[in-house]
């Protein structure tokens, strides 16, 4: 027994040395281990009996053990085994049938496709001019070398020394010896490097004829036959030098750019033969790389990492057409082209002129690629011109979106920059975020529109010529619409839009809209924002608006239902833009002379929180859940310190009202309304 433990532990050694897979080693070793624990403890669990019969015991115990291991591992070892072919040979990729021409085939990259097929079953074209790198001279050698190579391995091959510039030729040889072609890789390449200035006709068309026109030639004389036998895989080579540039290599890159769009089209004539043209990106060590990339890098570079990239491309079972892949080192990755959002260069269809100036103020959006996207073909590039000149028509122009955060604080900081006050119990739900009924004041939700309008260039954008600047706008008119409960801090959304651009003479109107969404999606807000930008009207646009500017409307012509007056201060415009509007118009008296202002005047939208305070106060008992949208026209500018003078009309649900001066009785808010849902003052 002793002896065939021992040779069984042998056994169980020689298995162990052979294994390939330790991790499946390591289950096996510890299932074991768990066997052993287990008899023990079954043993020591046992009813106790003679000592003799313990000896007998243990050893047979030991004698199954070591049956049992050598067993498992066995077991493993067959698995293991089983696993390897799968993963290696057992769906092994064959082109058994197919016959390959690879062109430039004596040496790097050319010569490891070959031999690759060849090993697989491919039989091989070996297409080489034998020439220098430069393309000078022609020898049998490079690909008698790469034949034999094949031969010697048991593949089957034949050589090709024409130049790809007569594919014609390269293609009769494989008609000629193996009746087909299934597989053409354009590979052969030269290199002329030279700086621009002296790169010489004969650079240029030498490398052109190599790269381009060969590749050009080999596939149309290749594609009969294809389209003959419903299938083919052709593969372009194109370089890192043709997609980013590349010192001294003009000629070089302008014909490794030539391969994609060659590939681009011929993918397209071919996808309904089953022919697919794909395009392979190496960087590889080879004579042409030589010399030119650093030595460590070069080291790594090995042809063979790239071969299998390049097979895989022309298998039937890849399904890739018009792909661009680029390969190097062991690592593979997809190549695509994306386009920005772009931006529209007219505000409306009918403008038919964009000036230098207009693109040159909108030239960031243009030129920006957050939201950068894939472009598939080119009847999607159309698709999408349409779609624009439909939004010109539908007069929705570029989209711009902004986030917006706020807290308790901002609110509080808002409700004291429209003269809420701690003087009025009523208005301790505004400024304590600790009141049992805190809310925000409703206008406070103008903001994430306005600041959305003066983080971009969502107005001047409009304007066909010349620029809306701070020195140039007045806020003209606002319509605020809340569309589901307001929370008392959170982050918003905003998306908006040049909804119209009217020519008023004096001055042009830009209409925007803007929609804030929370971090759900949920619309919460809508402002619409009337820009009156003086000086940049005459530009021949129309006058009146379009259908969904909302409308100002006037008062009733009885007296007022109900008034109310509230001082404004002369830091109220100080306090207030701390909210946000930091326009110098209303704090900087050199900026406001500019602007055409003596002293610096207040904000629209601060006027217009005062007059929202007054109807919300008088009709929704300062209830701000109550409240659904307001509409105002700023008719004259006030200065801070100033009294307004709130008159309301209650109409149903709506409350009209005009806002004026108390010290100089001039209308200052005209035309405007706030909707409620609601009504719960006692008349
Ligand atoms: C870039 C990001 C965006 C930034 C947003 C804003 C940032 C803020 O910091 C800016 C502000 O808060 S500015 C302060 C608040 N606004 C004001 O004080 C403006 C007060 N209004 C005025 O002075 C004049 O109405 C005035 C000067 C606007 C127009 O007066 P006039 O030139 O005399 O025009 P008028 O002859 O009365 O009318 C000509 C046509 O224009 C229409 N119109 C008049 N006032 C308008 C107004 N406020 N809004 C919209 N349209 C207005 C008239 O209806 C008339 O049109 P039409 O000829 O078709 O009848």
């Amino acid at each position: 027994m002793l002896r065939s433990n021992t040779e069984h532990i042998f056994k169980i050694i020689q298995i162990v040395i052979e294994f390939d897979n330790w991790s499946l080693f390591f289950l096996f070793f510890f299932t074991i281990l768990f066997f052993i624990i287990k008899a023990i403890q079954d043993f020591f669990a046992a009813p106790s009996f003679e000592p003799k019969r313990e000896i007998q015991f243990i050893k047979k115990i030991f004698h199954i053990q070591i049956r049992e291991i050598i067993y498992i591992f066995r077991g493993a070892k067959a698995m293991e085994s089983f696993f390897y072919r799968s993963k290696m040979s057992g769906d092994l990729m064959r082109y058994d049938g197919r016959v390959a021409i690879v062109t430039g085939a004596g040496a790097g990259l050319g010569r490891e496709y070959a031999l690759l097929l060849a090993e697989r079953g491919a039989k091989v074209v070996v297409n080489d001019l034998g020439g220098t790198n430069s393309g000078e001279g022609a020898s049998t050698r490079a690909a008698d070398l790469v034949v034999n190579e094949i031969k010697s391995k048991g593949g089957i091959a034949v050589a090709d020394y024409n130049s790809v510039v007569d594919g014609a030729k390269v293609v009769e040889t494989a008609i000629d010896n193996f009746g087909r072609v299934d597989i053409v890789i354009n590979n052969a390449g030269i290199l002329r490097d030279r700086s621009i200035l002296k790169i010489s006709d004969q650079d240029w068309d030498l490398v052109h004829d190599v790269h381009l026109k060969g590749s050009f030639k080999v596939t149309q004389a290749a594609w009969p036959h294809m389209k003959k036998q419903n299938y083919g895989r052709i593969i372009m080579t194109s370089s890192n030098s043709g997609i980013y540039g590349n010192f001294g290599q003009a000629n070089y890159s302008a014909a490794k750019m030539g391969l994609i769009g060659l590939a681009n089209t011929v993918a397209i004539e071919g996808d309904k033969y089953n022919i697919h043209c794909n395009v392979i990106i190496p960087t590889a060590a080879s004579r042409l790389t030589q010399g030119i990339l650093p030595d460590m890098l070069f080291d790594e570079l090995k042809p063979q990492l790239i071969a299998p990239v390049v097979a895989y491309l022309c298998h039937k079972l890849c399904e890739d057409n018009g792909t661009y892949i680029e390969s190097a080192a062991g690592w593979a990755a997809k190549v695509h082209s994306v386009r920005g959002k772009g931006c529209v260069l007219r505000t409306s269809i009918e403008q038919d002129i964009v000036t230098p100036e207009y693109v040159r103020d909108v030239w960031s959006k243009v030129t920006n690629m957050k939201d950068a996207q894939h472009v598939d073909n080119i009847a999607e590039v159309s698709g999408h011109l349409i779609q624009v000149l439909e939004n010109l028509q539908d007069r929705k122009l570029n989209d711009f979106e902004d986030d917006f955060k706020f807290s308790a604080k901002d609110l509080i900081l808002y409700a004291l920059g429209i003269g809420a006050t701690v003087k009025d119990a009523n208005d301790l739900r505004f400024l304590y975020e600790n009141d049992a009924d805190f809310q925000p004041i409703p206008s406070f939700f103008v903001l994430p529109g306005l600041l959305l309008s003066m983080s971009t260039n969502l107005v001047s954008s409009a304007l066909p010529e010349g620029k809306a600047d701070l020195t140039n706008i007045l806020h003209g008119e606002q319509y605020l619409e809340i569309c589901d409960d307001i929370p008392t801090s959170g982050s918003l959304t905003s998306t908006g839009e040049v909804f119209d651009v009217m020519d008023k003479g004096s001055g042009a109107v830009v209409v925007t809209n803007t929609n804030s969404f929370d971090e759900n999606g949920r619309l919460l807000v809508k402002n619409q924002s009337s820009i009156f930008v003086v000086g940049a009207g005459k530009f021949g646009g129309k006058k009146n608006p379009v259908n969904g500017v909302i409308p100002i409307l006037p008062a009733p012509k009885r007296s007022p239902d109900f008034t109310i007056q509230y001082k404004t201060s002369k830091d109220q415009a100080a306090l207030y833009r701390l909210s946000g509007d930091l326009n110098p118009l209303h704090i900087d008296p050199n900026f406001s002379l500019i602007a055409g202002y003596k002293i610096p005047i207040l904000h629209g939208l601060c006027s217009m929180g005062f007059s929202v305070r007054a109807v919300l106060a008088k009709y929704a008992n300062n209830n701000s859940s109550l409240f659904k949208c307001v509409k105002v026209r700023f008719a004259a500018p006030i200065i801070p310190g100033q009294t307004l003078k709130i008159d309301m009309w209650k109409e149903g649900k709506r409350i009209h009202f005009v806002t004026s001066i108390v010290e100089t009785g001039k209308n200052v808010i005209i035309g405007a309304y706030m909707d409620l849902k609601e009504i719960t003052a006692k008349l």
